[in-house]
């Protein structure tokens, strides 16, 4: 076996786990958060919602099935630092083009293995998200790492959905991938032009509804409202993406607008956030937050539980939701927000995936609600 570098995990708390480097040299720091899913490794490190964030995989086998091109929910890796419990061994698959260790290299990820990781997830769920610092190379020093964990202040506050966001506005046209033909479609029958807001969106939101016939034109996230009522859209989409959604000011008042011209309104994750701000509730920092993809969530309305994909740390807090907004979902772990629903205007939110990538599909019936909210004005 290789002969590995060292590596530590130091938490604001004091704790310190030593372990061996799996990615390259350096040292990095963010929220150390822990996702218990038992696939899609690949489309957890570049989810951009992720963004300043280390994650820790409960399952421990990460690797076996090396990485490839298609897999890729963004354009990079988004993940601050990675903690696994093995060290990843040889892997196989016919889709596979690169190694795990050669995918962790090529994105320079700061990564460690061999660690007790149900110790560090029990302590990250009874004492919350801890902020921390992996460093891992040849000169490890344990003190300077928890220095810098502690130095880390933290996403409350943090606006990253700007600094994730795409630069110029781009158009968006392919469809979901088809596995016979192993080719990604194209759009056909256009149906809507939809405007998707992007705070750091995954591109099987847009896969998903461009296979419902949207086409759809992606915005940088500080677009203001007249910008993109100029383009004429059927409907505009609130996307998913990192921090702390209530300084995202910009987003929250083009939100606003929206609702005032009752112009069809889908968010994830933190585009529900932000709908639910852009409403008049309040959001929270939650301890340990959803980073998973077997979370049941129960739909208000049918009583049905969906077995669903979450990664968000904060939540709306449902208390605070006016007279005209209505919880149409809510997370059957701890009775937290899932999703909301406008009384008086077409909007509505899902604060987990229904785009799943990876994760179970029982929420995508919503990309359909979207679709028929947009009906009246094709
Ligand atoms: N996936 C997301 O969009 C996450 C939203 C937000 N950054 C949170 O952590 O709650």
């Amino acid at each position: 076996m290789m002969n590995r570098k060292p590596a530590l995990l130091a938490l604001a708390d004091g704790s310190v786990f030593k372990g061996v480097s799996i990615g390259v040299d350096g040292q990095t720091v963010g929220e150390v958060v822990f996702n218990t899913a038992m696939t899609g490794y690949q489309e957890i490190m570049t989810d951009p919602s992720y963004r300043r964030q280390i994650v820790t995989l409960t399952y421990p086998h990460i690797g076996n099935v090396g990485s490839n091109d298609e897999d890729a929910e963004s354009s990079e890796v988004h993940i601050s630092g990675l903690v696994l419990r093995e060290v990843p061994r040889p892997h196989s698959n016919w889709r596979s083009t690169l190694d795990f260790s050669g995918y962790l290299q090529k994105h320079r990820v700061v990564a460690i293995a061999d660690i007790d990781t149900r110790r560090l997830t029990r302590l990250l769920r009874e004492k919350g998200a801890q902020n921390g610092c992996i460093v891992a190379g040849d000169a490890v020093d344990e003190a300077a790492a928890l220095a810098a964990a502690r130095e880390f202040p933290g996403l409350k506050g943090m606006d990253l959905a700007k600094v994730v966001s795409v630069r110029e506005p781009y158009s968006y046209t392919t469809g979901s991938w088809e596995l016979e033909s192993n080719r990604e479609t194209q759009l056909k029958d256009e149906s809507f032009h939809v405007v998707a807001y992007d705070f750091g969106v995954k591109r099987n939101i847009l896969r998903m509804l461009v296979d419902r016939g949207c086409r759809i034109t992606v915005v940088p996230a500080q677009t203001p409202a007249a910008d993109v009522l100029a383009l004429k859209p059927d409907g505009v989409f609130l996307a998913n993406g990192p921090g702390d959604p209530e300084p995202c000011t910009y987003a929250i008042e083009a939100a606003r607008e929206f609702l005032a011209r009752k112009l069809p309104l889908f968010g994830i994750c933190l585009g529900h956030q932000i709908l639910g701000l852009a409403a008049g509730a309040k959001t929270l920092k939650m301890s340990t937050g959803h980073h998973g993809a077997n979370h049941p969530v129960q739909d208000m309305d049918s009583g049905r539980v969906l077995i669903t994909s979450q990664n968000h740390g904060f939540a709306v807090d449902e208390a605070t939701l006016p007279a005209n907004v209505v919880a149409t979902h809510r997370s059957l772990f701890d009775g937290s927000n899932q999703g909301i629903r406008l009384t008086d205007a077409p909007a509505f939110s899902f604060q987990g995936h229904p785009e799943a990538s990876p994760g179970p599909h029982d929420v995508d019936y919503l990309f359909d609600r979207f679709v028929q909210s947009m009906a009246p004005n094709a």
